[in-house]
């Protein structure tokens, strides 16, 4: 079936009728934050359509979840109502349909302009883990922290390694990062340092947004994972460096990394990845059986990260990877997360770690690009090590379908400088 929409769309548009991700918004002339999907260059308002009476399937006809200022309400619900959802968004965005389209009062108060609307974080994040599963990103980070002897832990090709992040700090894209303070990797036999952070970097990541927990105790089989994945984002695992080299052993990272993690404001679903999903890579050794899959996917999910520095009027490509270069796949990490009894609940999310390829192009972060400082990046006019105040990160994901795309939008951030003690 060829899908196509009422709304005028761009060819190049991230978000065709194919798409339709999942955010939160309020109006910018006023009014409660409310869910919407993105379609073109307008945000469709599911809080109207929702009063209007529009969701009149079996599940959502019943529900109040897009009255609500979160969208933690309809990921609990599962996929059947995120299924009947897009199906009546599809159905009621689709040329041939006269219920929106030709209805001008409603399409008024629900089809609004981007730019005439706030993206907020889509769902209130209880908890937030972060994984560590490209392959390329281990070893470099292991070369480059722990020696070339030995790179990659044992465990790592076993379990997919992962750390608990912090929620509470968790920020829009578009939300400023102010350069956090701390203390640094002593060098040689002076004491560590102490002061703002001289090796802030960046992590290009995309994060699952989990759909329906698990009771504590009750671990998620890996073959019914992808039934509590609702959707995925792109993210940006801001990291102190020099904070972290000094604070991570024995416990792990802590205040390198939890002074701000941003995401996108778009949940793009598994269901609308489901055309781009691509083989995972073959496991060798072999995983223990409560991580091997019947099915085991990956995404065709193409990344890129741009730097635009305070002043300049253009921004540089620091990196181009894809969210295919994962070793574990989701599934696998959402499986591993719960194998303890440890509960999820919806709105979660999981981040996958730095999406490395294998290319000196492709490094998720300039630790690995600029080799923790050695080798400084030459780019359009900047030489860079690490950020610097003002530097602007923009983060992109797009899945290129015929004719088509299932894009991601933007994740950005620009660097503030330290806040004075
Ligand atoms: O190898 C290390 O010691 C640390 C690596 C990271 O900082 C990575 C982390 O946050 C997980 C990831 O993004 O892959
Ligand atoms: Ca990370
Ligand atoms: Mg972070």
């Amino acid at each position: 079936m060829v899908l196509k929409s009422f709304v005028e769309v761009h060819p190049d548009s991230h978000f065709p009728i194919e798409n339709l991700p999942y955010g939160v918004f309020k109006p910018l002339q006023g009014g409660e934050p409310r869910p919407g999907v993105a379609i073109g260059d307008y945000v469709l308002d599911l809080s109207a359509l929702s009063s209007a009476g529009l969701f009149d399937g079996p599940i959502l006809s019943k529900s109040d979840c897009f009255l609500q200022p979160s969208l933690n309400k309809l990921l609990g619900m599962g996929r059947p109502a995120w299924k009947e959802a897009r199906a009546t968004l599809q159905k009621l965005l689709s040329f041939d349909n006269p219920t929106l389209r030709d209805n001008s009062s409603l399409r008024a108060k629900s089809l609004l302009p981007m730019d005439k609307v706030q993206m907020l974080l889509p769902t209130v994040i209880g908890d937030y883990t972060d994984f560590f599963s490209s392959l390329h990103h281990a070893k470099n980070c292991g070369t480059i922290f722990r020696g070339p002897e030995n790179p990659i832990p044992p465990n790592w090709f076993h379990l997919p390694i992962a750390y608990h992040g912090r929620a509470s700090s968790i920020v829009i894209s578009g939300t400023d990062i102010i350069r956090p303070r701390g203390q640094g990797h002593p060098m040689g036999n002076s004491p560590p340092y102490f002061g703002p952070s001289q090796k802030l970097d960046f992590e290009l990541e995309m994060a699952a947004v989990v759909g329906p927990g698990n009771e504590l105790g009750k671990p998620i089989d890996v073959n019914e994972a992808a039934d509590h994945i609702f959707g995925l984002v792109l993210m940006n695992d801001w990291s102190a460096r020099d904070i972290q080299a000094w604070e991570y052993v024995p416990l792990g990272p802590f205040l390198g990394k939890s002074f701000g993690t941003t995401i996108s404001p778009w949940i793009v679903t598994l269901d609308a990845l489901e055309p781009f999903v691509c083989d995972a890579p073959k496991q060798e050794p072999h995983p223990l059986p409560y991580l091997v899959e019947k099915i085991s996917k990956n995404y065709d999910i193409s990344l890129e990260v741009q730097i635009k520095p305070a002043g300049l009027e253009h921004s540089s490509v620091l990196t181009r990877s894809n969210f295919n270069h994962l070793y574990w796949t989701v599934t696998q990490q959402l499986a591993h997360h719960t194998i303890n009894g440890c509960n999820l609940r919806p709105g979660d999310i999981f981040g996958s770690g730095t999406i490395s390829g294998p290319e000196p192009e492709s490094l998720g972060c300039l630790l690995e690009l600029t080799w923790n400082g050695q080798k400084p990046l030459v780019l359009d006019g900047v030489t860079r090590k690490f950020l610097e105040d003002g530097d602007e990160v923009i983060i992109t994901g797009c899945c290129k379908g015929n004719g088509y795309n299932v894009g991601f939008g933007t994740c950005s951030g620009k660097i503030l400088p330290a806040t004075p003690l």
